[in-house]
């Protein structure tokens, strides 16, 4: 039977309790539960998660089964597959956002694995983001192996450290503005202002979803398990603004060092990135802290006076991007060189491949797609174009991996200067 005998694919927004649309829904956000081995959720959670959906706008698809279900098997109303997509701006550089199209709670029931299920939705779903406009798409990869064949590229990275705030902790950087202690709940309000200062000066950084505030005033995922174990704090510049915040929780007399985690943390300059470490420091009677959400090109490693007090337990890949139409996302973005690069872009989904000539003066682009044989500079995978959009990787690391073709000497190194952004780029948002 063929795919279209077998599923139906089903698009539908978030939707409140008594609405039309929230059965489905819930049935919806049961089976992303079921697929990534989560704790069966209460009602209760699902209708505030679903509440806090609907602020996000974001889009559930769900494929079901046409033909009659295995008998004793969940009914025709579970979809066997998941798939949720939202909109969200990534700072490309320099200060400057596009739309993206975010993809997650991406699930296959075992028994209906390998049938292309994914591949179909996955090719559906990228293909109408780009007719309506979109030039990135953007994901957070539960494996590594899944993505690349659909075009996605590993944009930024994120580590998992533990920070020893014991007596050999010093920081070098010199103190600005002050840190206090507050109620968590202030956060509900301050955190997505705070966010959004820290989002403009960060490439990579993807705008957040309306679960991150309660999150970070201690709500938890669902926005309504509320812990009242959770700490935090503020950050206030000379002038007495809140520009940081971070929230964090013991884990207890028995964790060995004593040891504090970061929930979330937030800053709208790096001072106050640096302030709010120096107060996390300062908590009597804890010997470590540890946050799994960390940058990978970290300031506080290089103002620590000690830098072996900063372990590095993992580093992972963070944000995959997809570019889908190259021509718009080269043309978005601001350059740090000057300089004429002509790339020959394989596309195996067919979205958006070609030879394009990008062209940069003073820092500002014009690219074209030329038809027939022009010589090329550069040849390369739209996932290899992905990751160094933001400069996350370097060209010249991609020559070395063989996942880039120099065709004319010198246009990697070229390539290497005209991508450049003014900083590492970081993603601290998940979705
Ligand atoms: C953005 C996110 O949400 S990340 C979360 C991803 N989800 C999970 O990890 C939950 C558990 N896993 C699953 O639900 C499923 O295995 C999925 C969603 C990863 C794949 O769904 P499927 O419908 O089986 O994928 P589909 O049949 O379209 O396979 C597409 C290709 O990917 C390959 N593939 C799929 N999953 C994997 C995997 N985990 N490891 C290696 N290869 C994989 C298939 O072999 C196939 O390869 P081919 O194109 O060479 O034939």
């Amino acid at each position: 039977m063929s795919f279209d005998e077998l599923y139906e694919i089903r698009r539908f927004p978030a939707a409140r309790k008594g609405e039309p649309g929230y059965e489905q829904a819930v049935e919806w956000i049961r089976a992303v539960n079921r697929g990534f081995h989560q704790p069966k959720r209460s009602e209760e959670q699902i209708e505030s998660a679903l509440k806090v959906r609907i602020v996000d706008r974001r889009e559930q698809t769900g494929v079901y089964q046409r033909q009659a279900v295995a008998p004793h098997s969940f009914g025709a109303e579970a979809p066997v597959a998941t798939f949720g997509t939202l909109r969200k701006e990534v700072n490309i550089g320099f200060g400057r956002m596009l739309l993206a199209q975010l993809v997650t709670a991406v699930t296959v029931r075992a028994s209906h694995r390998r049938r292309g299920i994914l591949s179909r939705v996955m090719h559906e779903d990228l293909q109408r983001a780009k007719q309506d406009g979109l030039a990135l798409a953007a994901l957070n990869a539960s494996e590594a192996v899944i993505y690349r064949r659909f075009g996605f590229g590993v944009a930024t990275k994120e580590r998992h450290i533990k920070v020893d705030v014991g007596p050999r902790f010093s920081l070098r950087h010199r103190p600005i503005g002050t840190v206090e202690g507050v109620p968590r709940q202030v956060l509900l309000d301050l955190a997505p202002e705070v966010f959004s200062h820290q989002h403009v000066r960060s490439p990579g950084s993807i705008d957040r979803q309306e679960s991150y505030r309660y999150q970070a005033a201690g709500f938890g995922p669902w926005a309504i398990d509320e812990d009242e174990n959770v700490l935090s704090a503020l950050h206030y510049d000379v002038d007495g603004q809140v520009d940081g915040y971070v929230s964090y929780l013991f884990q207890g007399w028995d964790s060995k060092p004593q040891t504090m985690s970061i929930i979330d943390l937030a800053a709208a300059n790096d001072g106050a990135y640096l302030e709010l470490w120096r107060y996390l420091a300062s908590l009597d009677l804890v010997e470590q802290i540890e946050w799994s959400k960390a940058p990978n090109d970290d300031p506080l490693e290089w103002a620590l006076e000690d830098r072996r007090c900063l372990q590095v337990q993992e580093e992972k890949d963070m944000l995959w991007l997809r570019v889908l139409d190259v021509a718009q996302a080269l043309e978005a973005r601001k350059y740090s060189a000057d300089g004429e690069l002509s790339l020959r872009v394989e596309d195996r989904l067919g979205l958006s491949a070609g030879n394009f000539v990008l062209t940069v003066q003073q820092g500002e682009p014009h690219v074209r797609l030329e038809a027939g044989e022009r010589s090329v500079d550069l040849s390369l995978d739209i996932a290899e174009l992905a990751s160094i959009y933001l400069g996350g990787v370097l060209p010249s690391t991609l020559l070395a991996a063989g996942q880039l073709t120099e065709h004319t000497p010198g246009s990697v190194l070229l390539a290497q200067r005209m991508f450049a952004l003014e900083r590492t780029p970081f993603c601290a948002t998940h979705f």
